[in-house]
């Protein structure tokens, strides 16, 4: 399976050793980058000198890639950055590494350590971004920063896109790059983001860890339930008022979770590629999905990170309503956010939603919807997809499981759904359920290993682009 054949005569390949001097530099930069605090509150709401401080930070540290010939470097929409690293050969179609700037606000309540600061205890940098998204920023920087000292020239042209508003939407950086890219008349390959990784520890009866590569990624629906009524006196209040209503409303949500939508697609795929790893009779169930699915899907639910897996969810985030202690409430509002899953439609979840409210009292405002984003291929043929498992093989060996899957949160590169059919969103680090919960939350942190093995595998996957070759098909015997 996978890339095949020998290219034409080429500039050897350059080794993914870096000296003592090299590493400890390479974990340095990293910390510098986590100490400036580029959060990003709400759209068009950040810290715009940290991010102004940080443009003048990836100057210094890599300076390589900025005095570079046949590198372009522009911002974009203030903060964000581009760049457009100029291929030998014309002939091959330019891909994309996306990473986000920008991180969530981290008040230092529950932090071992303060979450600016960059420390390192025991082998990991603490901080916001060191997992969302900081690491792939500075890995990818530093991996193409290493590649020149070494008189690297890409065969393959490549964009890096660095958004700054990734975590408030993406308006105004990748939003705005996607727009420059389009009008450039930019077709690419593939992109590689974030949104997966090698996910360790994750399913209980599976002992080793796996690497997802999210091949599709959630929609969402922000939706404002309104509830709208006469005010008047507390002491002789109507029979329902406005909060009772609603609170009905949203509880009848949370209480009915939309349809199970295990049987329809990735969840599926991917359990049944797991199969042959686990021991009797776990093996038996994932392989026979046909007759065990409605077992297996039964069982997803169950788990909250599974449950997202198989399902559009609902979270009821905010909660507004009342105006004095004696008044009864004029109006009440709340927000919901649905996570789509892809085998479903905005419209489609809309009028579940709306028969499960049952109630023409409550008005239904959609605040922002997103539709997930197509299924992008997996096959033998997908030049992306098997760049990132040869890849895998070369650097994490010990890692002999790949599956496609579905990315539950979202990503900047759904503004680049248009430039491509091929969007992979895939870190090369290790993660555990315990480091999956630390990601816009408390004690976030990425073991030095880790982030030298990331700077390594895109050092190589840069490299393992420059193939001629399109993915061969694999002829299976018979
Ligand atoms: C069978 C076992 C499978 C186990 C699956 C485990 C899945 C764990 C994967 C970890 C995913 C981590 C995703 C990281 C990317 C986070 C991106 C993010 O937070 N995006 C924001 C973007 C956003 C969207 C809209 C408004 C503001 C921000 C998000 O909220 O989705
Ligand atoms: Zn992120
Ligand atoms: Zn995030």
């Amino acid at each position: 399976k996978g890339l095949g054949g020998k290219g034409p005569q080429r500039a050897p390949r350059i080794p993914s050793e870096f000296s003592p001097e090299e590493r400890v530099t390479m974990k340095e930069s990293l910390k510098g980058a986590i100490q400036i605090p580029t959060v990003s509150f709400n759209p068009g709401e950040y810290n715009t000198t940290a991010l102004a401080e940080f443009g003048q930070y990836i100057r210094e540290v890599f300076p390589t890639v900025f005095k570079t010939s046949f590198i372009q470097h522009e911002v974009v929409g203030e903060y964000s950055h581009l760049f457009t690293v100029q291929g030998s050969d014309p002939s091959l179609q330019p891909y994309m590494l996306l990473a986000h700037i920008d991180v969530v606000p981290a008040p230092d309540q529950g932090w071992e350590v303060p979450p600016f600061s960059g420390l390192e205890r025991d082998g990991f940098i603490y901080g916001r971004g060191t997992l969302d998204n900081k690491n792939s920023v500075m890995a990818i920087l530093q991996a193409l920063e290493l590649l020149l000292i070494r008189n690297y020239i890409p065969r393959r042209s490549f964009f890096i896109a660095l958004g700054h508003d990734e975590e408030v939407s993406g308006a105004n950086g990748a939003q705005k790059i996607s727009a420059l890219l389009q009008a450039r008349g930019v077709q690419l390959a593939f992109i590689v983001d974030e949104g997966s990784f090698i996910l360790d520890g994750f399913i209980p009866s599976l002992n080793k860890p796996f690497a997802m590569i999210s091949v599709s990624e959630k929609g969402s629906l922000n939706l404002m339930l309104q509830v709208n009524m006469t005010p008047g006196h507390s002491s002789a209040p109507p029979e329902e008022t406005s909060i009772g209503i609603l609170a009905a409303a949203v509880s009848r949500l949370e209480q009915t979770p939309l349809p199970n939508m295990f049987g329809s697609g990735l969840p599926e795929m991917m359990l049944q590629q797991l199969a042959t790893e686990f021991s009797f009779p776990v093996n038996i169930v994932f392989s026979n999905l046909w007759l065990f699915g409605p077992l297996v899907s039964r069982l997803m639910e169950r788990n909250y990170i599974t449950n997202a897996l198989v399902r559009t969810t609902t979270a009821i985030t905010m909660f507004k309503a009342g105006i004095k202690v004696n008044v009864i409430p004029p109006m009440a509002q709340s927000t919901v956010n649905f996570r789509i899953h892809p085998a479903q439609t905005v419209q489609e979840v809309l009028e579940l939603v709306k028969n499960i409210v049952a109630d023409d009292r409550v008005q239904f405002h959609v605040l922002n919807a997103f539709e997930p984003l197509p299924v992008s291929p997996s096959d033998d043929q997908a030049l992306g997809y098997q760049l990132i498992r040869q890849t895998l093989q070369s650097v994490f060996p010990e890692v002999n499981i790949v599956a496609p899957g579905i990315c539950i949160a979202q990503t900047d590169s759904r503004h680049y759904a248009h430039l491509t059919t091929g969007i992979y969103r895939f870190n090369p680090i290790y993660l555990t359920p315990q480091e999956f919960r630390s990601i816009h939350g408390i004690n976030e942190k990425i073991s030095v290993r880790n982030y030298e093995t990331q700077v390594k595998f895109i050092f190589e996957f840069i490299q393992n682009a420059d193939t001629d070759q399109e993915p061969v098909s694999h002829l299976h015997e018979l």
